[in-house]
């Protein structure tokens, strides 16, 4: 007997979304919820991935655009790929999906997992440090990547072996598609410790318009280790077990590292900024600020930012 592929629901499936749910129909049965101007542009030509994941053209994909699907049908693992200021409102749309599902946060921010949680039975939690790309509605791109995506339970380790389980047979799944991910015992600390990067880099790039390469300036060296400095202080504060020894070694891990890592390419917030589209902020730098003032923690570097952020959001049709 052929062994049963997995079935995949990508859900909000844009840059990245799209280009995970390239690489595991080789291997699963995957259908994604996605906009309409994708979707038609999939149906008509097929999905395309090109980059550092490898060369895939997809005909067998099923888009969804709306929460009205085929009733009945439960999936392995739901796979949330959507902006984290859309986390509730797709949890809330796709609220029959989660009940029967395993599902996985593939997004920026902290915060993402609590709300999926109060929807889903099972919580994977993820980190995806990979730049994509859209060439065309149909056809992305992967530029490069920092480090494998992980994943683990959330919130912590201590689950049942069942869960255990579902989380092997989750990263077996990748595995076979050629795509390495890392299982994590301590899935908090790896979504702080991404988020440093995007605390550090997503805002400045998008201010600046700069790709990330460029935030090695030595002008900008005091802002960012502000920005860290705070993330590190209200980290510890949170209980997070970052696997820094201080802000100052991630702070030369970031510019030795990371910036050459993804070099020329930019940020999402930059996209979201240039876009028009209402970022991440308050999943990131925001929420350094407002949990900072909730341990009486200053946190003028990132407060600063965050506003303005919020005023670029503010006067995105005045300034673009
Ligand atoms: N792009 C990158 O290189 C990286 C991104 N990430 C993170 O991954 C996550 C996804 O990013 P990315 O793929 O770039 O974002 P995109 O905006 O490209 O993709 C998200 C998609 O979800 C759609 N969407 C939102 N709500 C719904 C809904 N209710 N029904 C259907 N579709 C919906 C959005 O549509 P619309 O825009 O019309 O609302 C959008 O097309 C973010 O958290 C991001 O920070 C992480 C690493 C790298
Ligand atoms: C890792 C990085 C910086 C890749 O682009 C990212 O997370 C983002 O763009 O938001």
């Amino acid at each position: 007997m052929p062994e049963k592929r997995p079935s995949v629901l990508i859900l909000g499936a844009g840059a990245v979304g799209l280009s995970f749910a390239a690489v595991l129909s080789a291997h699963s049965e995957v259908s994604v919820v996605c906009r309409e101007k994708y979707a038609k542009a999939i149906y008509e030509k097929g999905l395309e991935l090109s980059g550092i994941w490898g060369e895939h053209l997809i005909r067998e994909i099923i888009c969804y655009t709306s929460p009205d699907m085929p009733a009945g049908k439960n999936y392995d693992y739901t796979i949330i790929t959507a902006k984290g200021t859309d986390t509730e409102n797709i949890c809330n749309e796709y609220v029959k999906v989660l009940r029967n599902t395993t599902a996985v946060s593939f997004q920026n921010g902290i915060g993402n997992e609590d709300i999926i949680q109060r929807y889903a039975p099972l919580v994977i939690g993820g980190t995806v440090s990979t730049n994509f790309g859209f060439i065309s509605d149909r056809h992305l791109i992967i530029n490069s990547q920092s480090d494998p995506v992980k994943a683990g339970i959330y919130p912590d380790s201590h689950c049942s072996s069942k869960e255990a389980d579902i989380l092997t047979s989750f990263i077996t799944m990748f595995s076979k598609c050629g795509i390495e991910v890392i299982e994590s015992k301590d899935i908090r600390s790896e979504i702080w410790s991404k988020s440093l990067l995007n605390v550090a880099v997503n805002p400045l790039a998008a201010i600046l318009k700069a790709p990330i390469k460029k935030l090695g300036d030595d002008d900008l060296k005091e802002t960012i280790s502000g920005l860290i400095n705070e993330t590190f202080l209200v980290a510890e504060a949170e209980g997070i077990d970052l696997p820094w020894e201080s802000p100052d070694s991630y702070a030369s891990y970031l510019r030795n590292y990371q910036l050459n890592a993804f070099g020329e390419v930019y940020p999402s917030m930059y996209y979201d900024i240039i876009n028009a589209k209402r970022t991440e902020i308050d999943l990131l730098n925001g929420y350094i600020a407002k949990t900072g003032r909730k341990y009486g923690i200053e946190t003028p570097y990132n407060t600063c930012i965050t506003n303005l952020i919020h005023c670029f959001e503010k006067s995105r049709r005045i300034l673009f």
